[in-house]
């Protein structure tokens, strides 16, 4: 099979304007604790996920890493029995506030999900500005099909769809339609992006561009995985964190840190027990 070219320079913006507020930010998460009803899944997470790099989330099946991940963007509230106590900053300000809007949070800190699920019978074009109306951005034509390309550019699938950009995004592979939700996900211009899993459902080919996609991009936006492949933490991360939650009780981070320091010499057994594929 042959490997699509990735990221011809992206096309002069429509507004590539420093506008304050935008552009990658740090992720600050505090003590956070999280319940489903009277199930308590996290005890007192702490963890700085740093501007332009990428951090990935690491750990057994059950230890609370997806958990976390939502409610870096307030996705965890949307579950009627979830609660969670703690903080979580953006460039130092709480996406909690009850002053702030939950779209304002949903707007900076964007999601890619396990499995691909872009609008099938929607145009590759318009499956990559579906997000604008729901942030209420109007664009006129000629903006908008810059942003097309721009953001398919970003993502690593212009010029596969470059001359198909009417077709239904449900004809891609899974691959490119995973690239396509990434593009979709930068066209609201994210300051983070979260990826839970985004290549379990990929093979190996489709994975490595994924994740060639996701260097590219952390210069522009922060980014945040959670992933059961502890070679694609080890290739794509800057940092890693280990989460564990023992027999019965709630998730913790056990160690967390440079990644290559982390796999190379683990501070604590456990960790060094996970990352050597000895459990989970
Ligand atoms: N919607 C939900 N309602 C009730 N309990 C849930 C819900 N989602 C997750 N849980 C529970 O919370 C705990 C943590 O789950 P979570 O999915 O965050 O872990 P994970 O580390 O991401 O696991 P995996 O690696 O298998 O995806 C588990 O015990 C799970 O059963």
């Amino acid at each position: 099979m042959t490997q699509p070219t990735l990221h011809a320079p992206a096309p002069t913006s429509y507004d590539d304007r420093p506008v304050p507020g935008t552009g990658p930010a740090t992720l600050e998460a505090r003590d956070i604790t999280a319940w489903f009803g009277s199930h308590q899944v996290l005890d007192r997470v702490s963890l700085t996920m740093p501007a332009s790099g990428i951090t990935a989330l690491i750990g057994p099946s059950g230890c609370g890493k997806s958990t976390f991940l939502r409610i870096l963007n307030r996705m965890h509230e949307l579950v009627p029995s979830a609660a969670l106590a703690g903080e979580v900053l953006l460039d130092g300000e709480d996406i909690y506030d009850p002053q702030r809007k939950l779209t304002d949070a949903r707007r900076a800190i964007g999601m890619v999900f396990q499995k691909p699920n872009p609008f099938p019978a929607m145009s590759i074009r318009e499956n990559v500005v579906a997000g604008l109306r729901l942030t209420g951005t109007r664009l006129g034509k000629a903006d908008k099909e810059l942003l097309v390309e721009e953001c398919l550019v970003r993502g690593g699938l212009w010029k596969e769809v470059k001359d198909r950009l009417d077709s239904p995004g449900g004809g891609l592979s899974g691959g490119q339609q995973q690239r396509l939700c990434i593009a979709r996900s930068l066209a609201i211009k994210p300051r983070v992006l979260l990826m839970d899993e985004p290549c379990s459902a990929l093979d190996p080919t489709s994975t490595r561009v994924i994740e060639e996609t996701m260097k590219d991009l952390a210069q522009q936006v922060t980014i945040v995985i959670v992933t059961h492949n502890m070679q694609q933490a080890a290739r794509v991360s800057d940092t890693c964190a280990f989460f564990l939650a023992s027999q019965g009780t709630p998730g913790v981070i056990v160690e967390h840190g440079d990644t290559e320091a982390m796999f190379a010499s683990p501070r604590d057994q456990r960790t060094s027990d996970y990352v050597n594929g000895r459990f989970g």
